[in-house]
């Protein structure tokens, strides 16, 4: 019997064969009394060194990036963080600071709206770009494997159109960094053309082309990069987490109760 509180216990007593600790190991992260390791290196070493971006890469990859791939994915967040009032993700955060909840959950009620239709398509957007490489593998040229891909593909191709922006002021900034990595050798190129060929097929015979969107924008960006699918969605979410935070916050300073769309002066009169 000893009078040590339980807590200060050595590891070996609480979990003798070490079986605890293997259950719960991951390759993320590391933490003990005095240590705390992001994919094995000691937080200490990152902090003041090693940039936000540079982190997300390293958390999600296990390794740091190149600073030119650091400089796209930096890019690629920047650009998706907000997209004013009336984006969905951004409108549902103001009204859930309203509501009498606290700033997580007006983040998390904007962040459960990022689907396939807002914000969420970059995911599908991804599988669509491989479904092109895919074809082209299989022997066909570039543009009759993207004529195929859209031809098989759902009416709505996820990352292309907008129901405002007739061209997305994001893609085309996106795309020349994009094009510039291609020329210096960062990344391979494939999926950018596989996004431009299928670009090309939609705005083909419409006299309204159906140019690519954030979604679409981005998701050639991770694509380029190397990350799989899911973590385009993922990658947007934590972008747009950002205006979503700085957009509940704002509102939750107003001192206004239950906002919803329409004003206050064009509501009916009560009856009471
Ligand atoms: C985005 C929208 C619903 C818009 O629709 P619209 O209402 O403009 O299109 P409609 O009027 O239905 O169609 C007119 C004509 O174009 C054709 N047409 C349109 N899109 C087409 C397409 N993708 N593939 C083939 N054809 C298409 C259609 O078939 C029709 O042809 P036709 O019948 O012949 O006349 C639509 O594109 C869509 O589902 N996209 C795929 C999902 C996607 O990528 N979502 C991300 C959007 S970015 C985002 O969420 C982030 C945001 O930017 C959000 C924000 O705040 O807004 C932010 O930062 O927060």
């Amino acid at each position: 019997m000893t009078d040590r509180p339980a807590q200060e216990a050595p590891v070996t007593e609480i979990d003798p064969t070490g079986a605890v600790a293997d259950w719960w190991a991951t390759a993320v992260s590391h933490m003990e009394p005095g240590v705390i390791e992001l994919r094995g290196r000691p937080v200490q070493d990152l902090i003041g060194t090693t940039s936000l971006t540079s982190v997300i890469w390293l958390m999600l990859r296990g390794d740091l990036p190149a600073p030119r791939q650091a400089a796209l994915l930096e890019a690629a967040l920047v650009a998706a963080v907000d997209h004013g009032p009336q984006a969905p993700s951004i409108a549902i955060a103001r009204m859930a600071a309203t509501c009498g909840v606290g700033l997580n959950n007006a983040v998390a009620s904007a962040v459960n709206t990022l689907g396939d239709a807002h914000g969420g398509a970059g995911e599908q957007c991804v599988r669509l770009l491989d479904d092109v490489i895919r074809r082209e593998d299989a022997g066909l040229g570039l543009r009759a494997a993207a004529e195929q891909a859209v031809a098989d593909g759902p009416r709505y191709l996820p990352g292309f159109g907008h129901r405002f922006h007739p061209r997305d002021p994001r893609r085309d900034p996106l795309l020349a960094l994009v094009e510039d990595a291609v020329r210096d050798g960062v990344v391979p190129g494939r999926h950018l053309r596989a996004g431009k060929a299928i670009e090309a097929r939609l705005a083909e015979g419409r006299a309204r082309p159906v140019p690519m969107n954030i979604d679409g924008a981005t998701a050639i960006i991770y694509a380029e990069l190397g990350f799989p699918a899911p973590l385009a969605r993922g990658l947007f979410v934590l972008s747009r987490s950002i205006g979503v935070l700085a957009h509940a916050w704002e509102e939750s300073q107003s001192g206004r109760r239950n906002k919803g769309p329409i004003p206050r002066a064009v509501l009916p009169a009560r009856l009471d």
